[in-house]
């Protein structure tokens, strides 16, 4: 067997957690550079496709069956969102940050939101609001990052769960925000 096709069957072999723990090791490498504690740049993560398109994968293998529409808010959950409808081939549509949706969303879907970052949880519980106000029904809202900053709190306060890829708090250690050797 080729080196390479070795190295394909170690990585589809790979478990979920630890594919977790390589993917939250590389957003942690790329976007905390130069940032506070429990702070991230977001573009950081989106601008790498090696980052995106593992955070994609996730984030599908974390999705209900009986989907119909991924709904992200405008501009930061778009290019998330995209790697994740081309992974699933659902279609998508974005909230716009004065309220307006660009595509459709049309009563009785059933409809998960995707964020890329969550911090206090009011960008996501305004793209589920915008859902609900079509008519359609909200499966989970699926995060990338979570900032552990009350996001998941507020959320399940509006009576939505979250589900996140990786998190990334204030209070990691040095060594979890990848700053230590
Ligand atoms: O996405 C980001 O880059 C981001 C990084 C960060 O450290 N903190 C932060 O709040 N964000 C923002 O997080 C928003 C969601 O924040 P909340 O509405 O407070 O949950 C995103 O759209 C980003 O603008």
């Amino acid at each position: 067997m080729p080196p390479e096709a070795i190295h394909d069957l170690r990585a589809i072999s790979l478990d979920v957690s630890r594919r977790r723990a390589e993917l939250s090791a590389d957003i942690r490498a790329a976007a905390q550079v130069g940032r506070a504690p429990g702070q991230i740049d977001g573009y950081a993560v989106q601008s790498r496709p090696a980052i995106l398109r593992r955070l994609a994968t996730m984030i599908s293998e974390k999705l209900p069956r009986q989907l119909d529409r991924l709904v992200a808010p405008e501009p930061a959950g778009v290019a998330l969102t995209t790697a994740v409808a081309l992974e699933t081939g659902l279609p998508t549509t974005v909230i716009r940050a004065g309220g307006g949706i660009g595509g459709a969303i049309h009563r009785g879907e059933l409809v998960a939101v995707v964020v890329q970052v969550i911090a206090s949880g009011d960008e996501a519980v305004r793209t589920a609001d915008a859902v609900c106000a079509h008519g359609a029904a909200v499966a989970g809202v699926f995060a990338a990052v979570d900032l552990d900053q009350g996001g998941g709190a507020r959320l399940a306060t509006a009576g939505h769960t979250l589900h996140t890829v990786v998190t990334i708090s204030g209070s990691d250690s040095p060594q979890d925000r990848g700053l230590s050797g």
